[in-house]
């Protein structure tokens, strides 16, 4: 698996550190609060379970997973849901786990979707961010680290489905996709 990595992007140890810095500022920010972290499968997966160790506030989870429709999937702005919530949300403040902000839309459906639904309030921690992809505004609260336009595995993020188990996140080398 690692033979079609060309680099780490960021290391193990860069993770666990950033994702401790992100959950001391969240645990900060939700002191008090009834506080549901709702994350979106499958790419949240990880870092959500290293996150919610660093929240040090009693809270509850949920996940939905949402898939994009049509030919070019990522950029028709369309998304369907898969999974839905298990409960009403209008008693607590939602709190988005994402592993990826790429073009917006993706979360641009998903908090308009949830804000319809009355809650506190909906804000969004990503691991990261690549904002020279952005096709919608959008903008999370909490950002873990500001990529560069490249295409990111490892750690929660995928290629065909593999190379999530990865413990850091790095960049494809060009023959894994000939060879996929
Ligand atoms: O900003 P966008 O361009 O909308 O892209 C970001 C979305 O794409 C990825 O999910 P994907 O649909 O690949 O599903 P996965 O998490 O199961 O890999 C990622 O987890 C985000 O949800
Ligand atoms: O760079 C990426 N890697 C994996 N999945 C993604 N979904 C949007 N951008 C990416």
């Amino acid at each position: 698996m690692e033979e079609y990595i060309a680099k780490v992007l960021i290391s193990k140890e860069g993770l666990a550190k950033r994702v401790a810095e992100l959950g001391a500022q969240i645990t900060r920010d939700y002191e008090g609060k009834n506080l549901l972290v709702l994350g979106i499968l499958k790419g949240a997966v990880p870092f959500m379970a290293d996150l919610i160790r660093e929240i040090k506030l009693p809270l509850a989870y949920d996940f939905m997973a949402l898939s994009s429709y049509g030919v070019s999937t990522k950029s028709s702005g369309v998304v369907r849901i898969l999974k839905d919530l298990e409960r009403s949300v209008d008693d607590v403040h939602i709190l988005v786990v994402e592993d990826i902000v790429d073009t917006g839309l993706t979360l641009k459906y998903l908090k308009e979707n949830l804000k319809a639904r009355n809650p506190l309030s909906v804000k969004v921690v990503t691991l990261l961010d690549k904002a020279a992809r952005r096709q919608v505004e959008v903008v999370p609260d909490y950002n873990g680290f500001a990529i560069p336009d490249e295409f990111v595995v490892g750690y929660g993020l995928d290629f065909n489905e593999e190379y999530r188990n990865l413990p850091y996140v790095g960049v494809l080398k060009q023959e894994a996709y000939e060879v996929n």
